[in-house]
């Protein structure tokens, strides 16, 4: 079960709703994926008026949980703005603070998002920033308030899955709220390694959207999810320098 401050979800692959090729592939990946949580730019929606196309219709929203995000915001002022459109939208009042502070790289201002998310917590909001993969500011975070911390494995969009492992870990083993691993997702195999360092969860996007099978791969993301979970909660064996025998050696003559 991933607890989410007052939210309860069966599945922890949370997955984006960009770039597919069309609405029927999504619509299949979204269903085999079995998540349960959905993140949508809010600038890209639209929330407000029904005479435009809304994907969210065709998905059947109303079997998810719908995860705005702020992506698009630059300062935390324009992120508490996006999240009040959200919140006011009658959609949700969990919100993804993505706060982006180079458009090279994609990757989040740490001042703003840790401003933001001051800012959205004390309007009421469930709160998840989106962060680097830093350590201290993560910790920062979960003294703020926060109900989740998602950092990023690598950039969006990057698919080089999660490129410091140690930070990640450290990440996860201090935290007491759940982390979810955000962006830079490349393959199942990034999935299952997040999920075996002990993350509570893996948000991705483009390695399903922009796979040549986005089908396949949203079920290979369930399974990894899984395989990871599982692997995490059997305990992995200790890794040694030296062959140890798989057969016990002792009493046989050489
Ligand atoms: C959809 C969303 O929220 C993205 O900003 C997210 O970070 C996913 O990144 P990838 O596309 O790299 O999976």
């Amino acid at each position: 079960m991933l607890k989410i401050g007052s939210y309860e979800f069966q599945s922890r692959l949370l997955l984006g709703t960009g770039k597919f090729p069309d609405f029927d592939i999504q619509k299949k990946a979204v269903d085999i994926s079995e998540t349960e949580i959905l993140t949508f730019a809010v600038r890209r929606m639209n929330i407000f008026d029904p005479e435009q196309p809304n994907f969210l219709e065709k998905l059947d929203a109303k079997r998810f949980t719908l995860l705005p995000n702020t992506a698009g915001a630059k300062t935390a002022e324009e992120a508490v703005r996006i999240a009040k459109l959200a919140k006011a939208s009658g959609l949700c009042d969990m919100i993804k603070v993505e706060v982006i502070g180079d458009f090279t790289t994609l990757l989040p201002d740490p001042v703003e998002t840790l401003k933001a998310s001051e800012m959205l917590l004390e309007e009421g909001f469930t709160v998840l920033p989106y962060t680097s993969d830093d350590v201290l500011l993560a910790r920062k975070l979960e003294e703020l308030g926060v109900h989740a911390i998602m950092p990023g494995a690598s950039p969006i969009g990057s698919g080089l899955g999660i490129v410091n492992p140690l930070n990640m870990s450290l990440i996860i083993e201090q935290a007491n709220v759940p982390v979810i691993v955000d962006a830079g997702i490349g393959s199942p195999a990034d999935v299952a390694i997040a999920m075996e360092l002990g993350a509570d969860g893996v948000l991705l996007n483009t390695a399903v959207s922009g796979a040549k099978d986005p089908v396949k791969m949203a079920e290979a993301m369930k399974l990894a999810i899984q395989a990871g979970r599982l692997g995490f909660e059997a305990g992995r064996i200790p890794k040694k320098r030296y062959a140890t025998a798989s057969s016990p050696l002792e009493g046989m003559s050489v």
